[in-house]
Order: C-alpha cells, then structure tokens, then sequence
C-alpha cells in the first residue's frame, strides 16, 4: 500500500485528486491539509488545517494542489518530514526547484514537480521543444478558467524552458515594434512571446504556434476536464516510490 497525504483537499485539483486515490487499490489515504476545514475527518481520513501537525502522520507520499505561495514551502515541509513530494502546484522559482532537488538527493527522497500532469500535455512540450530546433520563431497562447492565480501557467513557462534548450535567445517581431497598449505582445521569454488567456468556462488549454517562411504549424493540447491530469498524477505516486531524488517534469517518468 502506498500511503498518501492531500495537501489542498478541498480545492478543484484536491478533490479530483482525493476521488482517483480513492478508487486505487494500492493507495491509501492517510491524511488530508486545508488551513481553513472545520471537519476533523473526511473521507476515512484525519484532516488537519496546519502542516506542522502531520509530521507522526505515517504516509509515503504528499500530493499536493494548493496554492503558488505556499507550494515551496510545502514541498520542503514534505522532504524534510520524510514525505515524497508529488506536486501539481505551479509557481516555484528556479532557485526554489534547484534547492528542492538539491535537498531531496541528499535525504535521498524521490519526489516529483509536474507543472502538467495530462499525458498530452507533456506530449504537447516534447513536440513543442522538438519542433522549435527547426521553427525558432514561436509564440504559446495558454487559455485557462478565470479563477486562475498564476499567470503565465506553470505548463507554459515550462514549455518555453524547453524550447530555450534547443532554440537560440532572440527577439521575435519588427526590430522597431512598438506597443502602443501595454502588454499587448505578451511576456517575453528569451524572445518567445507568452499569452494569457483567462474566461469562464475554460479548463486547461495550451497552443503553441510556430511561423517560418511560407508555413506554419500549431500544436495543441485541451484537458476539458480535470480528470485528464489524474492518470499522471498516479503515475506519479507510483514512480516516487522508486526513484531517490526529485523530478521536475512528468516527462521524467515516461517512455518518450
Ligand atoms: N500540475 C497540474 O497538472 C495541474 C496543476 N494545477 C495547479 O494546482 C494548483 C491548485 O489548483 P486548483 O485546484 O485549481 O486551485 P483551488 O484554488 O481550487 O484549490 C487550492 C486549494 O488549496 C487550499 N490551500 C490554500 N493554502 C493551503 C495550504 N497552505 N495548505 C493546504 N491547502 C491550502 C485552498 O483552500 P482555501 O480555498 O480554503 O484557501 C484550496 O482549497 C494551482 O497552482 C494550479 O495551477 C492545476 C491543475 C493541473
Ligand atoms: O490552474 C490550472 O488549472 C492549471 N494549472 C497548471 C499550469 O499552471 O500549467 C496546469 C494546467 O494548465 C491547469
């Protein structure tokens, strides 16, 4: 048995995630964190609304969906508490996963950083990053629902890192372009433009679009529900077990 703790239980991604433990039958749910529960138990399991009270809290895995300000800290509360770490929450800094990682290889801790857990999602940046060593010119439009926090999504950004791998730092557009409405080009990621689309009704959606001479190609990827992330999530959970450091990418774990 794999046993797991939900960080941000109650949340859109918590409770998606609480139904998919659930219904494994070599997970076990051991715990459950929301600063502001009132019931002491759900689900068959203890809820706490403080993290510093779960450390005798026996469990193997932390999931966690709760929020960009408090994901770092949260994913270091896991590692030093002997929790692997399986973290959907975006927003982390570079430094912060490089100290993460630094951290989990010495307390020799699997974890796991996805800033997408949908299958196609992670097949959307591999063919993105492939497609930008030929198609250097690139912009990513990300369309999510208006509760959103974050902006730009942790998938674009990512995204764009990948890309940045293969494809050289440049500007993008007329050498004098000029925005004559601020932010009307987007966020700029070594030249790579990132827009951010919020609307209700929207789920999860990312395009990214390439242009070169005479052609085009776009490449898109749609999660219409949350239980599209599910089946990476428990792959996820599984694959900690195995490995003795932290992953930042779902990628990782797959066969591409
Ligand atoms: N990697 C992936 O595949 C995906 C990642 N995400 C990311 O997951 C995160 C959560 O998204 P979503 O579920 O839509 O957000 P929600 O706002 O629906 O849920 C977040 C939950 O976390 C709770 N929370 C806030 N602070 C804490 C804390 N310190 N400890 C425990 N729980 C806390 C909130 O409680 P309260 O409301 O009471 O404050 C809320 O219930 C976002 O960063 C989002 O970008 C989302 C989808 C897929
Ligand atoms: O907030 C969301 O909903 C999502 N967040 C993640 C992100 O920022 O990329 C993953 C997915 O896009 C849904």
């Amino acid at each position: 048995m794999i046993r797991v703790i939900i960080a941000g239980f109650r949340g859109r991604m918590g409770s998606t995630a609480v139904n998919m433990v659930l219904e494994q039958t070599d997970f076990e749910l051991v715990g459950l964190l929301d600063p502001n529960a009132t019931d002491k138990e759900a689900f068959g399991a203890p809820v706490f609304n403080d993290k510093k009270d779960m450390v005798d809290v026996k469990a193997d895995v932390w999931i966690d969906f709760t929020q960009p300000a408090v994901a770092y800290e949260n994913t270091l509360f896991a590692l030093e508490n002997g929790f692997r770490p399986v973290v959907g929450t975006t927003g982390f800094s570079d430094d912060q996963i490089k100290s993460l990682i630094d951290l989990s290889k010495k307390e020799k801790r699997g974890g796991l950083i996805a800033p997408n857990f949908a299958l196609g999602a992670v097949l959307l940046m591999q063919f993105s990053k492939a497609a930008a060593k030929y198609f250097p010119d690139v912009e990513i439009i990300e369309l999510h629902h208006d509760q959103k926090k974050d902006a730009p999504s942790g998938t674009a950004v990512k995204t764009a890192e990948l890309m940045a791998e293969v494809r050289e730092a440049h500007h993008q557009g007329a050498v004098d372009e000029e925005e004559t409405l601020s932010g009307a080009r987007g966020a700029d990621f070594e030249g790579m433009r990132i827009h951010s689309v919020r609307l209700p009704g929207l789920v999860a959606h990312q395009e990214v679009i390439f242009g070169s001479q005479g052609e085009g190609l776009t490449i898109r990827h749609d999660s219409y529900d949350r239980i599209s992330f599910m089946t990476g999530v428990a792959l996820g959970v599984r694959q900690v077990m195995n490995v003795t450091e932290l992953k930042y990418g779902l990628e990782h774990f797959l066969d591409l």
